[in-house]
């Protein structure tokens, strides 16, 4: 059956990662995956186009490809739209729901190679290998009310922080799968003691655990959480937390691994249809100049390989590319260290795909 896979490039750095990983798609064909590779606007490139971050056209793309690749949305050129609807991040948050992409899988694996890139001391980071599993479609992102209005005078700001059983429950069950595979370790990251949500977050993890009864399920609150990954992140195996601290948390992790141009991400949905990005952002200041890491979009693509196009192989492939050019002491500017060959985007997607040719 011939897989169709939607790229969206976005803004910022968004179009030049995305460049690679389409040199990258095509490699795969050439080795034989038989794809269909669409393209389709979304984010302020979209707003400037139709006006309109998620296009409907894009949507329609969206919802019949077997799973999306997607740049980066946003920058400082539509951070003035006034009508939040409209800003380039909404057409991303929009996806996610209307694909109902809830489960975010966000690897934080240290390459041995990028030990000395990471803002930590070599010996906390060797061999780290985090797996977060962030809740993608509920909490404060999407709850009702919110909006920004005049009260006494004054105009007030507010969110909903909310969660139903079902919702918890789902994710739950996907990290506690995660944790059969892997580690067998699962820690859920909430915020027992102040607040309600994430109360109730903590009763539905724990009437879940004797289903997996593999599986050592334990609690921590979020500010631990935060401090625990930087002074000793490897007794992580798996996170599974909510919407918003799952996306500080995994950018935190991210660190831990050199750069933040390292880390993929896949967002699933029930029938394992998904969403493939990178976790960082347009990176705005290094727009335009070449010099992105374009590895966070290249590992993409192989975890889009392995969960929704049942590709093992050939994600293991990239994977191990990754890391030869790695081996080979090839840097872009965000891991660069001593000793090492510092080169730009386009020169790391030529080495990754010499190296995927030879695996
Ligand atoms: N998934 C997404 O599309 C996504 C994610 C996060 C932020 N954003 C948007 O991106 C814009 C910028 O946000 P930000 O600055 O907070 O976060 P960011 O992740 O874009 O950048 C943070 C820092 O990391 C660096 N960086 C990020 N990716 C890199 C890469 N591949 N190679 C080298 N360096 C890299 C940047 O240069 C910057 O210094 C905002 O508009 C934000 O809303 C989008
Ligand atoms: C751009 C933004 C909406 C997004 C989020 O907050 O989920 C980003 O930070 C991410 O981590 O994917
Ligand atoms: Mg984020």
């Amino acid at each position: 059956m011939t897989h169709k896979v939607l790229l969206l490039p976005g803004d910022g750095i968004g179009p030049e990662i995305a460049a690679q990983a389409a040199r990258l798609l095509k490699a795969c064909q050439d080795a034989g995956l038989d794809i269909e590779v669409d393209e389709a606007l979304v984010g302020g490139a979209a707003y400037d186009a139709h006006g309109d971050p998620l296009p409907e056209q894009t949507l329609d793309k969206a919802k019949a490809a077997s799973a999306i690749l997607l740049g980066a949305v946003g920058g400082p050129k539509w951070d003035k739209i006034e009508d939040l609807s409209k800003r380039p991040e909404k057409g991303l948050l929009g996806l996610r729901k209307n694909l109902g992409l809830f489960g975010n899988l966000r690897p934080a694996m240290l390459y041995p190679q990028l030990a000395s890139a990471s803002s930590l001391k070599p010996e906390l980071v060797a061999g780290l290998d985090i797996m977060i599993v962030r809740e993608l479609t509920g909490g404060i992102y999407f709850g009702q009310p919110r909006g920004i209005e005049e009260r006494n005078g004054e105009r007030v700001g507010f969110n909903t922080y909310v969660y139903s059983e079902s919702e918890i429950e789902r994710i739950g069950r996907v990290a506690f799968e995660m944790a059969q595979k892997r580690g067998k370790k699962l820690c859920s990251v909430d915020k027992a003691n102040v607040l309600e949500v994430t109360i109730l977050w903590r009763e539905v993890m724990e009437r879940l655990a004797p289903e997996y009864p593999d599986v050592e399920l334990s609690h921590m609150y979020v500010d631990n959480a935060a401090m625990q990954l930087v002074r000793a992140p490897k007794q992580f195996d798996v996170v599974v937390t909510g919407n918003m601290f799952g996306d500080i948390l995994s950018d935190a992790a991210a660190m831990l691994t050199g750069s933040i141009g390292m880390l993929p991400s896949a967002s699933l949905n029930e029938s394992g249809q998904g969403m493939y990005e990178p976790c960082h952002g347009s990176a705005p200041d290094i727009a335009g100049k070449n010099i992105a890491n374009p590895l966070a979009m290249m590992l993409s693509v192989a975890m889009m390989l392995r969960y929704s196009l049942g590709e093992n192989a050939m994600a293991e492939r990239i994977e191990a590319a990754v890391g030869s050019v790695l081996d080979d002491g090839l840097r872009t500017a965000d891991i660069a260290s001593e000793g090492m060959q510092t080169i730009g985007t386009d020169a790391m997607g030529d080495a990754v795909l010499s190296a995927f040719a030879k695996q």
